[in-house]
């Protein structure tokens, strides 16, 4: 029935398409990286431990180097030497690294791990707020990639980049302020090399964001593609697909695997770029040196450190440079993640939600009109009534929109036009909670999770005592199969409910819709499964159960559409015909949709 079922059939034969699975039309908005950066706000502590973690083991490094430079320095040129002092200064620096190196690496990563846990959540919520209706398209290992894959690539941004590109910043304009003093000819010449070190990676982000986008798209497509197989295992098995599907999996690996070599292709010529650019400026860095010494501009004492100081200005911007060589696959991710957490929800919130209707709840389809898609409409304007206490099949043609109405009294998207009420209060007003404790669903396909059955009931209310889940249980006719297995309600389902029969799985489905309490049930073909006794068993309970319940089954079968109060039959996007099951049964078109169906039940069922 709803649009992820659709979103995850593509075909096994279907060439891999990183469309499915891409970065966002057009690529990523500009600034989404920028757009992640406060994410890291709500963790200033953290932050600020980071930075300062760094700052200290960076100075520390500079600091050890130039007091070991200048000691080199004062006893090559003969000067007196505080070997004890500068021996136990450089003890003390030493130990001030290590403890820092320790002490930034659990800092910096505490703060990204908090910071990525925060981002998946809200990768979370944004996938609810579409679901179902705008995920329509998006594949389920696509989306999982998105919340898992790319959202740990931004650990390096947050525990490698933020704080890292700011101590560069400060080292830099340390050492050059020191290096200018020691010789004003140093930075003049060190610094526009470091710039072009730092800046080497910027030339080449074009390249780097069209290999990273590649390499995450590619990698969430292969993603997608494995899930569909998994899931799809059976039905490869089946038809014979196994080896077809083989292939267009390791054609997806071979492609991840060119945009990988392409990506470390470039990330080589980076490096080498960057090296030879740090290699010519020490080579000129050491000259400068040499000929300040030479021409008396620097105290010959004071050489070796002036080298160092060269270094300090030179570190920062390799370090940039580095930084900036993982910018291409940041982006990627961060765009991918800002796609997802900007797109908008499949319906909105209301700003002054009403409260729900007590009493039970008429619902009233009113002119409404809907399409999936621009310019196709599905709905043309449709307009019935369930009322409380009352069972309205609706029927019609394959496709004619059944499901769509289901969908669209659940929320999952809005009407275009005209609206939908439950005693009397817009959908749209009512508070998300509120509207899924007024309308309650058994869908088409049921999805049940692992854990046992009694834990899948439970999913309609979590605060259900045991006794509720039992006479839940017992009502959808669960009890009569769970008594014959070994640990009864507390039996495992296994993944998707592999366990049960697709019956069983539509008989908790109905538990679980019973246990909410809601006053309005939609059973989109829940009975499709059930042998004709158990239906009709299962019917009787549902009778029993909801004296007040407004219920709309979606069905095809016969035998569910007589025990209707009422039949309402959809075509061309419009109810056509609305009214008893006696007086229709002999007019087109619920005539013309029965007639395939076994004639006894035409001539006169037998109601509930
Ligand atoms: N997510 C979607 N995106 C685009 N079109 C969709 C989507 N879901 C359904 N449709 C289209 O809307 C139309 C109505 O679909 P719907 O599932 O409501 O039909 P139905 O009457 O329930 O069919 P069936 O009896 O076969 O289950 C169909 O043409 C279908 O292809």
């Amino acid at each position: 029935m709803v649009a992820t079922d659709r979103a995850s059939d593509a075909l096994p034969t279907a060439p891999p398409s990183a469309g499915a699975a891409g970065s966002p039309p057009g690529g990523p908005r500009p600034g989404a990286l920028r757009r992640l950066l406060p994410a890291v706000t709500g963790h200033s502590d953290a932050f600020r431990a980071t930075l300062a973690a760094n700052l200290v083991g960076q100075l520390a490094t500079v600091g050890a180097a130039a007091l070991g430079a200048w000691l080199v320095g004062r006893a090559v040129t003969g000067g007196p030497t505080p070997v004890g002092t500068a021996a136990a200064a450089l003890g003390g620096l030493v130990a001030v690294i290590a403890a820092v190196t320790w002490w930034e690496m659990l800092v910096s990563h505490d703060l990204a791990y908090r910071v990525l846990a925060d981002l998946r959540l809200r990768v979370y919520d944004a996938i609810t707020r579409l679901v179902p209706g705008r995920l329509a398209g998006r594949r389920s290992g696509d989306l999982a990639t998105v919340a898992l894959s790319d959202v740990e690539t931004l650990e390096w941004l947050f525990a490698h980049t933020i704080a890292q590109l700011i101590t560069a910043a400060v080292v830099l304009a340390a050492g050059t302020a020191l290096a200018a003093s020691v010789d004003p000819w140093l930075p003049a010449v060190v610094l526009p090399l470091a710039g072009l070190v730092a800046v080497a990676p910027w030339l080449l982000r074009r390249a780097a964001d069209r290999h990273g986008a590649r390499i995450r798209d590619t990698t969430a497509g292969l993603a997608a593609d494995v899930v569909d197989t998994v899931q799809g295992l059976r039905e490869l098995t089946v038809f014979g697909a196994l080896e077809r599907r083989r292939a267009d999996l390791a054609a997806r690996t071979r492609q991840l695997g060119r945009a990988q070599r392409a990506n470390a292709a470039r990330a080589g010529l980076e490096t080498a770029l960057v090296d030879t650019l740090l290699a010519v400026a020490g080579v000129a860095a050491l000259l400068v040196v040499v000929d300040g010494v030479r021409r008396a501009r620097v105290d010959p004492a004071l050489g070796p450190v002036a080298v160092v100081l060269a270094g300090t200005v030179l570190g920062p911007a390799a370090q940039v440079a580095l930084l900036l060589k993982q910018a291409g696959t940041l982006r990627a991710a961060a765009g991918r993640i800002d796609a997802l957490l900007g797109a908008p929800a499949a319906v909105t919130a209301p700003t002054r939600p009403v409260p729900a209707p007590t009493g039970g709840g008429e619902v009233v389809f009113d002119d409404v009109h809907f399409g999936y898609l621009p310019g196709r409409p599905v709905l043309r304007g449709v307009s019935l009534t369930v009322r409380p206490g009352e069972t309205v099949a609706l029927v019609g043609a394959s496709g004619v929109g059944k499901s769509t109405c289901a969908h669209l009294l659940l929320r999952f998207a809005d009407p275009t036009a005209g609206r939908i009420t439950v005693g009397g209060v817009d959908l749209r007003d009512l508070a998300d909670a509120e509207l899924r404790r007024t309308v309650t669903v058994v869908p088409q396909d049921v999805h049940l999770f692992p854990g046992s059955i009694a834990d899948n009931i439970r999913l309609g209310r979590p605060d259900a005592t045991d006794a509720d889940v039992r006479l839940a249980a017992d009502a959808a006719q669960v009890s009569a199969f769970a008594s014959g297995l070994p640990d009864g309600l507390d039996t495992p389902v296994g993944e998707r409910g592999a366990t049960l029969s697709g019956g069983q799985r539509a008989r908790v489905a109905v538990a679980r819709a019973l246990l909410t309490g809601a006053p309005v049930l939609v059973l989109d073909e829940a009975v499709a499964n059930l042998d004709a006794r158990t239906e009709r068993d299962l019917s009787r309970a549902l009778a029993a159960t909801g004296s007040g319940r407004a219920t709309l089954v979606i069905a095809h079968r016969l035998s569910t559409i007589v025990r209707a109060d009422r039949v309402v039959v959809l075509d061309s996007g419009r109810v056509v015909a609305d009214g008893s099951f006696d007086s229709l049964r002999e007019r087109e078109p619920l005539a013309g949709l029965l007639a395939d169906q076994p004639a006894r039940h035409r001539q006169g069922p037998p109601r509930r």
